[in-house]
């Protein structure tokens, strides 16, 4: 316990957690939910502009995605819960208040182990609430402008206990959440574009002391702001409490501003608005019957914990590292999850890879030809490249039909241009093959051919060839690279290397 503490410090960390649904549909209403490419004001019905006169409607899809977060995280679901309304005046709020679960959430004392993290981390609560419309304020015209396509979404509001203790089990109990919400469907958890969103609480303490005063930094959008934030408040409180024997941290609500990597404050405890909660007379009370609980747990897909130790023992075996069952995981987690039933059609990284090895692929071989599709730096879809065309470039690279660099030529070319040809065939059209196997393979370091196109190259790349005679060895991958295109990949580019530096010595 004592190599967390901070120069006598313990930091104690709680974090909220915003997250969008995944639903076609808003919370209350029937109109579509958007993304952020949708022209603004396109997706709203009267309901979510508070028009007067309407009523909320529950949407069903949502409260089974918000029972799925529910059970995932070990929490236990009250069979009856009730929805609130919180009052505060800003014009992304058009009703003039939020519709949220205040007094009596749907869901209660989870339990949740991030991956690297040793320890549980315990939920105090989930809260279903709808979300804000969006403002675009231009200070120099005094204006704002309104898009409504957000508001009313649904959101889940995640509450932890204040159980974490460092800013690296911060990151890894959020980057963990989001992968445990995109397994199960709840979210696409895409920080980015604003469907996960973080408010971290930071207080510290001596160790054997009741638990310093919290300040909340509010609406962190990236896995690094969290760590910065979290830092600064650090040190910021440490300050304050190391200055001056006397003084606190003062409660407040803070901000973090990534141009200058600080938090700033918001508003104090006094300030904080009094949100007049109060029952929503609109809303009865929802209630969620055991069977119902229990259908929406069998149809559960498996969490990512049991996933990974279900690979790592079927796997292991076949030299499947820990490590590459990692590489696995993390291969389409930037996917973009469509919203229309269509990823039905669209397998994870995980499934693909079980597919292959089901067709009889090394599981091993398996493994590192996915890895190299995350290297080639575009985001994995099955859509891409079937699994069938995966097997057959798989058994190409088996068969030893191409040297590694044709290789990473071929899948590259495969990503870019989905087809359903036989990859042989493109690997022949693109002249990749060893068509004559003993004959290429025995093209090595001391291979006439390699000298061949390396005196070539020195021919062709008179100033590039002068740059390395002048000691500037970087320009050496260019020359390779040259080699390489001429011989369409056939060529080890180390044993390029080796010949074109015993011809200019
Ligand atoms: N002393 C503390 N130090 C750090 N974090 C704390 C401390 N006490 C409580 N927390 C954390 O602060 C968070 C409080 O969130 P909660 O949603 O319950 O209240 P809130 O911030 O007042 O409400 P909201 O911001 O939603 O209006 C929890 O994650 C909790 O674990
Ligand atoms: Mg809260
Ligand atoms: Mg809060």
């Amino acid at each position: 316990m004592s190599r967390l503490l901070v120069d006598g410090w313990q930091v104690v960390i709680g974090i909220e957690t915003h997250v969008q649904l995944r639903s076609k549909q808003k919370l209350f209403s029937k109109a579509p939910t958007s993304l952020l490419s949708h022209s603004p004001n396109t997706r709203f019905h009267a309901f979510d502009a508070a028009f007067p006169g309407t009523l909320p409607r529950l949407n069903r899809k949502c409260l089974d995605l918000a029972l799925r977060a529910a059970l995932a995280l070990g929490c236990t679901v009250n069979e009856r819960s009730s929805f609130d309304r919180k009052h505060y005046f800003y014009s992304d709020q058009p009703a003039g208040y939020q519709i949220t679960q205040h007094y009596s959430p749907f869901a209660v004392r989870g339990l949740f182990t991030p991956t690297k993290l040793g320890n549980s981390i315990r939920i105090k609560q989930i809260q279903l609430e709808q979300d804000t419309a969006k403002s675009i304020t231009n200070p120099s015209k005094k204006s704002a402008l309104i898009d409504l396509n957000r508001a009313g979404t649904g959101l889940l509001e995640i509450v932890t206990e204040p159980d974490l203790r460092t800013p690296e089990q911060a990151a890894e109990y959020v980057r963990s959440l989001q992968e445990l919400l995109r397994a199960v469907g709840v979210s696409d958890g895409n920080m980015e574009m604003g469907s996960l969103r973080c408010d971290v609480n930071v207080s510290i303490n001596r160790p054997g002391e009741p638990h310093g005063t919290r300040c909340e930094v509010k609406n962190l959008n990236s896995v690094k702001f969290i760590v910065a934030a979290i830092e600064y408040e650090i040190s910021r409180q440490r300050r304050i409490l190391e200055n001056n024997s006397s003084a606190e941290v003062l409660q407040e609500t803070r901000r973090f501003d990534h141009d200058v990597w600080k938090t700033y404050k918001m508003r104090s405890k006094e300030d904080a608005p009094d949100y007049r909660y109060m029952p929503d007379p609109n809303l009865g009370t929802l209630v969620f019957s055991q069977e119902h609980v229990d259908s929406v747990r069998r149809g559960m897909p498996s969490l990512p914990a049991s996933t990974r130790s279900r690979l790592l023992q079927t796997y292991s075996s076949k030299g499947v590292t820990e490590r590459d069952i990692e590489v696995l995981m993390n291969l389409d987690a930037n996917r973009e999850i469509p919203y229309d039933g269509a990823e039905s059609s669209i397998l994870g990284a995980v499934a693909y890879f079980e597919q292959l090895c089901s067709r009889n692929r090394d599981p091993k071989i398996t493994q590192n030809v996915l890895g190299q599709l995350s290297a080639l730096g575009k985001p994995f879809s099955s859509e891409l490249i079937s699994v069938d065309r995966m097997g057959e470039f798989i058994d190409l690279v088996v068969a030893k039909r191409m040297t590694r660099p044709s290789a990473k030529l071929l899948l590259k070319q495969m990503l870019s241009r989905p087809s359903n040809a036989p990859v042989n065939h493109l690997a022949a059209e693109m002249d990749l093959l060893d068509t004559d196997p003993p004959h290429h393979k025995t093209m090595s370091a001391n291979d006439d051919l390699v000298r061949d196109i390396c005196l070539r190259a020195i021919d062709a790349l008179p100033s590039e060839i002068a740059a390395i005679r002048g000691g500037n060895q970087n320009v050496m991958n260019k020359v390779v690279g040259w080699i390489m295109r001429e011989t369409r990949g056939k060529v080890d580019p180390n044993s390029a290397k080796t010949i074109l530096n015993q011809l200019l010595r």
